[in-house]
């Protein structure tokens, strides 16, 4: 059995340059959506985000196979269980979608390192799920999953280990950001760079991921938070939550010395200058990712005289289920006002000019209600 759906697929990669409102690369169209196989779930997408990993798929930053549903960061409500065994998910259950399902059996994951999952990994680089191939198709021609989700759709089938299930009452176009810029921008802070309170930390990039960071440094304690960003308008809104200074790029240098720097940017250059900004001895976290034709070009020496530590910094280094409810009770408790970081809301087929705008500089989260 199969349904029709809307979705927003792309067809080819890296020859489609903004604007895309003009250009139009992502097509909404129907599409066929087998059921869930055992260990998966059907899920109705209730809103969806766009990040900037939608939009580098779409520039060919990250090359991925297509045809492509794209969209990974959503809220949605389980409609259907393709193992009704399943005990910890029942059908009206509201859920948040992870971008890594984790398989639980390789080493990683066994040593509480499921974000870096090569299973999960694997299957999202091929665009399928976890139990092998695609459930999503047109006219019999296969259409790939965006990191196991394709959530610029109706409705989504997905491996049960991509899910997270949360309280009813979060709006979903809040709940949505948690499921990608929430855990990785906090996560980056909380779990990877482990500030602690009273430290200084710097973020390069103020889109969904940086401004998320910097909610999360803000909630860890961390003092002063500074921000770097070439748009004024996210500059004043670093500001308005309660960064100490935010200046454009190339005016840091007053910052320097800081405890952590967090790079959300996706450019390797970007992360040559985050790295010096740290003090002796401070982190550096790398979250952007940049076009994987990059590479870093670091004072060799000084990451051993300077005592520097560099890290990578995938998915927040979260483990969905512990930290997701952790960053819901913050964001009760009004410490993590993450629907500050909403720009807007809006249907499906206006997901091109969103894009534009977000590829403009023009938007932190804008997210999709697909049932609009
Ligand atoms: N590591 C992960 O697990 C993970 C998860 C999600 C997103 N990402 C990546 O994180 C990055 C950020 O994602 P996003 O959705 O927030 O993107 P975004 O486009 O919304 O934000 C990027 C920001 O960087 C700013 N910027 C550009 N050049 C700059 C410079 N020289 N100095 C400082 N700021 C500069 C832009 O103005 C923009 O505000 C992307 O590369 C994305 O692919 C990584
Ligand atoms: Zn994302
Ligand atoms: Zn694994």
């Amino acid at each position: 059995m199969s349904r029709d759906i809307a979705a927003a697929v792309l067809s080819q990669s890296g020859n489609n340059p903004a604007p895309y409102a003009d250009n139009k690369p992502l097509d909404v169209k129907t599409l066929q959506l087998a059921d869930p196989k055992p260990g998966e779930v059907l899920v109705r997408i209730d809103a969806a985000g766009i990040c900037h990993s939608d939009l580098s798929v779409i520039n060919g930053d990250r090359p991925r196979p297509m045809p492509m549903a794209l969209g990974h960061e959503a809220a949605g409500t389980v409609l259907a269980l393709g193992d009704p065994d399943t005990r910890d998910l029942a059908v009206g259950d509201r859920v948040v979608l992870v971008f890594l399902p984790s398989c639980g059996q390789c080493v990683q994951c066994q040593s509480g390192e499921g974000y870096l999952c090569p299973n999960g990994a694997a299957a999202n680089g091929k665009g399928e799920l976890m139990h092998g191939g695609s459930r999503l198709s047109c006219n019999g021609e296969t259409v790939h999953h965006h990191l196991g989700v394709s959530a610029f759709a109706t409705q989504a089938v997905v491996d049960r280990r991509s899910l997270v299930k949360i309280p009813g009452d979060i709006p979903p176009e809040t709940a949505a950001l948690f499921g990608c810029a929430v855990l990785t921008g906090v996560g980056a802070v909380m779990n990877t760079a482990a500030v602690r309170p009273g430290e200084s930390v710097l973020i390069y990039g103020l889109g969904g991921v940086g401004l998320a960071a910097l909610l999360g440094a803000l909630a860890a304690g961390a003092q002063p938070v500074y921000a770097v960003d070439p748009s004024p308008e996210k500059r004043a809104l670093a500001l308005e939550l309660g960064a100490a200074a935010a200046v454009a790029p190339g005016d840091e240098a007053a910052f320097t010395g800081t405890d952590v720097v967090i790079e959300t940017v996706g450019k390797a250059v970007v992360l040559a200058t985050a790295y010096r900004a740290a003090r002796r001895g401070g982190r550096i976290v790398t979250v952007g990712l940049p076009n994987p034709s990059e590479n870093l070009e670091i004072n060799a020496l000084s990451l051993v005289a300077d005592g520097k530590v560099l890290m990578g910094s995938y998915m927040g280094s979260s483990i969905p289920s512990r930290d997701i409810p952790r960053y819901i009770a913050l964001w009760r408790a009004g410490r993590l006002p993450v629907e500050k970081l909403l720009t807007s809301v809006g249907p499906l087929d206006e997901i091109n000019e969103a894009m534009d705008k977000l590829a403009a500089g023009k938007a932190v989260r804008q997210v999709i209600v697909p049932a609009w």
